[in-house]
């Protein structure tokens, strides 16, 4: 087992101005301004609403806490990260500097708060509300009581390959939901995954997530440790999805192999093993599972199997009757005389610029040519499948029925099975070797800008149709979608509600 991080003594929290961050602009936030009163009663902390009791887990940004809320008495995690406060002493050259790198460092816990709030899958863990004070950010996140992944792994050893390709589908479908609306992870790995108490996955931390525009790159380097992809390590461009794919590939080896597909006690040489990207595979592995595993750690991230080739292998889609569910809603395509401004003003925290710049770049990727043919060839399909509905529908509506009852069966089925304990090779002590992981580099600015050319997540098969302007689009689009989607839940459930799971 991981030695536990020691538990700190409670700390006191100065008295300071609160701002909570609900992802609306600070125009419209003025006078909303109230003083939160955080207060030690007892062994315990009290903020705002919460009551904070104990540590459930201590990251290399923060920790955080278990909390109570004091009226509903339900159980949330709260995730504090302190804020860097430039030191008055110093010269004003380094205090410019530093303004510089604390803006930089606030964009972090900003866009990991606003990316958390929106995102809504059942397998990511949901962010209700983010407080901003002086000194610390303090995330109220969905409380996942059932562990984690990797302590599982480490007391088990590796996972019986049902359940193995049961939470494989989970990350899956949570990667394609992501993926979907414009969004990657960068640094997914085995300690963000948790289990829900319900037996399902929770993955938790976006903190180096970004949006991502399929016809432009990202250059921040992200992830840490054994998971990173080899072209964030040469600090090559990327467009996003395919580091996911290999972060993921990392992750599904150690799921089924109980160890780590690259390991060196010495950073570098961990790194060059990584870039090398030669992996051995144990001979017990089903072969099904080595293919798999062999198309998504490929070094060339041109050559890396794609997320949908991966949810699609054999491997993933045995014993169910296709890919996992990527729960993603049925939308529309906008259109620019629609564009709500209550949607614009409440799409903050991805340094997309000022409320105007917002809707008029957005309007701009709405008017554009490309984006026209898209919709164009949306609609053309739709009506296709609408009319091949209406024929399956008319001469089989009774076997439809069955076919969707069997893929629910066959999930439920592949939820019992984690629990039987596995008394497979367990090899997990590189994480006693944690503290090797490099921090992170602050994250990229996104530039925004209209696609000039097909996106380039069309390549590798499916390059001359258009990509559907509902989903993956551009970040804009997308991010206009989740809010409006969130908005929507918001009337419908009241604010910041969500169940536990
Ligand atoms: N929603 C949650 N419910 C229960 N426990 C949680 C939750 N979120 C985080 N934890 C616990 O706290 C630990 C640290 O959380 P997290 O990984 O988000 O912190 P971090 O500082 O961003 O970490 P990293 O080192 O990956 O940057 C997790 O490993 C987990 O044990």
């Amino acid at each position: 087992m991981l030695p536990q991080p020691p538990e700190r003594s409670q700390e006191s929290i100065p008295v300071e101005p609160e701002r909570q961050f609900t992802g609306e602009n600070s125009r419209r936030q003025e006078g909303r301004d109230q003083l939160i009163l955080p207060v030690s009663e007892g062994s315990c902390r009290v903020l705002s609403d919460y009551i904070l009791t104990k540590t459930l887990g201590v990251g290399s940004m923060g920790k955080v806490k278990l909390a109570q809320h004091v009226n509903s008495g339900e159980k949330f995690a709260i995730k504090i990260l302190p804020r860097v406060i430039p030191n008055p002493n110093t010269s004003s050259e380094t205090v410019a500097k530093a303004t510089v790198k604390d803006a930089s460092n606030d964009i972090r816990p900003l866009r990991e708060a606003a990316l958390s709030m929106l995102l809504h899958h059942p397998y990511i863990c949901r962010m209700r509300e983010m407080t901003v004070h002086q000194n610390r950010y303090y995330m109220v996140l969905e409380y996942v009581n059932g562990g984690q992944m990797l302590d599982y792994i480490i007391s088990h050893g590796r996972l019986r390959e049902r359940a193995a390709r049961k939470f494989a589908r989970q990350i899956g479908s949570a990667l394609e939901y992501c993926h979907k609306n414009n969004v990657v992870h960068r640094s997914l790995k085995i300690e963000d995954i948790l289990i829900s108490q319900a037996g399902n996955i929770k993955i938790i931390d976006f903190g180096l997530s970004n949006v991502y525009d399929p016809s432009t790159h990202l250059k921040t380097f992200c992830g840490s440790g054994y998971f990173p992809a080899p072209e964030m390590l040469n600090a090559k461009a990327y467009i996003g999805p395919e580091g996911d794919v290999w972060s993921f590939g990392v992750v599904l080896y150690v799921l089924a192999c109980g160890k780590v597909p690259f390991d060196d006690r010495d950073m570098p040489a961990l790194h060059a093993k990584i870039k090398r990207g030669s992996v051995g595979y144990p001979v017990w592995l089903n072969p099904g599972c080595k293919h798999l595993l062999s198309r998504m750690l490929v070094t060339d991230p041109s050559t890396r199997a794609t997320l949908t080739e991966v949810l699609n292998h054999p491997w993933m889609t045995q014993g169910f009757p296709g890919p996992p569910d990527p729960h993603l809603v049925r939308r529309e395509p906008l259109r620019f005389n629609e564009v709500d401004s209550n949607v614009i003003y409440r799409m903050t925290g991805f340094e997309f610029g000022t409320e105007e710049e917002v809707e008029k770049k957005l309007v701009e990727v709405l008017r554009s040519d490309i984006y026209h043919r898209a919709v164009q060839h949306w609609e053309r399909k739709r009506c296709i499948n609408k009319s091949r509905d209406d024929v399956t529908n008319e001469k089989h509506w009774d076997s439809s029925s069955s076919i969707s009852l069997g893929y629910k069966s066959a999930e439920t089925d592949l939820t019992a099975s984690p629990s039987r304990k596995s008394k497979c090779f367990s090899g997990l002590d590189f994480y006693c070797r944690k503290l090797f992981s490099p921090a992170p580099s602050s994250p990229a600015t996104l530039a925004l800008h209209l696609p000039s050319k097909l996106p380039s997540n069309l390549s590798r098969g499916d390059a001359c149709e258009p990509t559907d302007p509902t989903y993956g689009f551009h970040p804009l689009i997308s991010i206009y979608f989740l809010v409006r989607e969130k908005m929507e839940r918001e009337r419908v459930e009241g604010p910041g509600h969500f169940a536990n799971s």
